[in-house]
């Protein structure tokens, strides 16, 4: 028989936490369907979370895996990344299985949503925990009577031991807008990519699955139905700017985010997305 899980609280913000036989635990903020930790069975926490993250109705959390929806970053008349992540969604279902744990959060438009965004949506996130793995789906269905257009991101801190011995495979050959040189039609020639400054970039057309690599970590991040890969660490100037982040944290995080930018989501009245993110422990 499975076994459900009660809401409970996470730096006093409503969260679920979920675990799955083996030990493997995920904690998820109603607020934002907003994943917050991650601990792999017999591994340690995976997500990057800023110990001076402000955790408070209608702010945006510093780590985790923020929903980015239906605007990513500026590119819209929406506040920044949209309304999910700071909005409040409800729990549909935790629960535990024979080999694994499961969460469901929603969020529905609201008349608050509808004011700035006049559109009706189901949107959902499922969160589910095996082992060395975490698999997070975002979909979203056109409730409405007209067709719907949105962008999408998992934006997913990644917990480094130190940045600087870090390097990301796979992105060779894709094509990229580099945000910090305002460049466009980029190619990435790097085999892995080493982070030694501001990155804020946009890859698109990422298919192949990405390794993050450290001497004594790796992080195997595949992703489906988001077309592009946002990385992105704000490197010492930024981060000393960013009042929720200590200023040498740089070094203990990357975001690898799997997006959907370029071309945006277009749904008919009634239609369905859904797009995937997995992480998965690889040693
Ligand atoms: O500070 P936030 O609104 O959470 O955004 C954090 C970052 O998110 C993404 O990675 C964007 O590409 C960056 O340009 C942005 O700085």
């Amino acid at each position: 028989m499975s076994k459900a899980f009660a809401p409970s609280k996470h730096q006093g913000m409503d969260a679920i936490t979920i675990s799955a036989p083996d030990g493997a635990r995920a904690t998820v903020m109603l607020q934002g369907g907003h994943v917050v930790a991650w601990q792999p069975a017999g591994g340690v926490e995976q997500l990057y979370c800023s110990p001076t993250a402000v955790f408070a109705s209608g702010k945006a959390v510093r780590g985790g895996i923020p929903v980015c929806f239906p605007q990513f970053g500026p590119r819209g008349p929406l506040p920044q990344h949209g309304f999910a992540r700071t909005l409040p969604w409800q729990l549909m279902m935790a629960e535990q299985g024979k080999d694994d744990a499961l969460c469901v959060l929603r969020l529905t438009d609201s008349d608050d949503t509808r004011k700035i965004w006049p559109h009706a949506f189901v949107l959902e996130l499922t969160v589910r925990i095996s082992g060395r793995r975490i698999d997070l789906e975002l979909a979203c269905e056109n409730t409405g009577e007209l067709p719907l257009e949105f962008m999408a991101a998992l934006h997913s801190y990644l917990r480094l031991e130190d940045l600087t011995d870090a390097r990301l495979h796979g992105l060779q050959g894709l094509s990229y807008e580099d945000m910090v040189a305002g460049k466009k039609d980029q190619v990435e020639t790097a085999d892995a990519l080493r982070v030694s400054g501001e990155v804020d970039r946009v890859y698109a057309h990422a298919t192949r699955a990405l390794m993050l690599r450290e001497p004594k970590h790796a992080l195997r991040i595949e992703q489906e139905e988001f077309t592009d890969v946002v990385v992105w660490n704000p490197w010492s100037d930024r981060c000393v700017a960013l009042p929720d982040m200590p200023d040498d944290d740089y070094h203990q995080m990357l975001c690898v985010e799997a997006a959907r930018i370029n071309v945006p989501v277009r749904l008919a009245p009634g239609e369905e997305w859904a797009g995937r993110q997995s992480l998965s422990l690889d040693i």
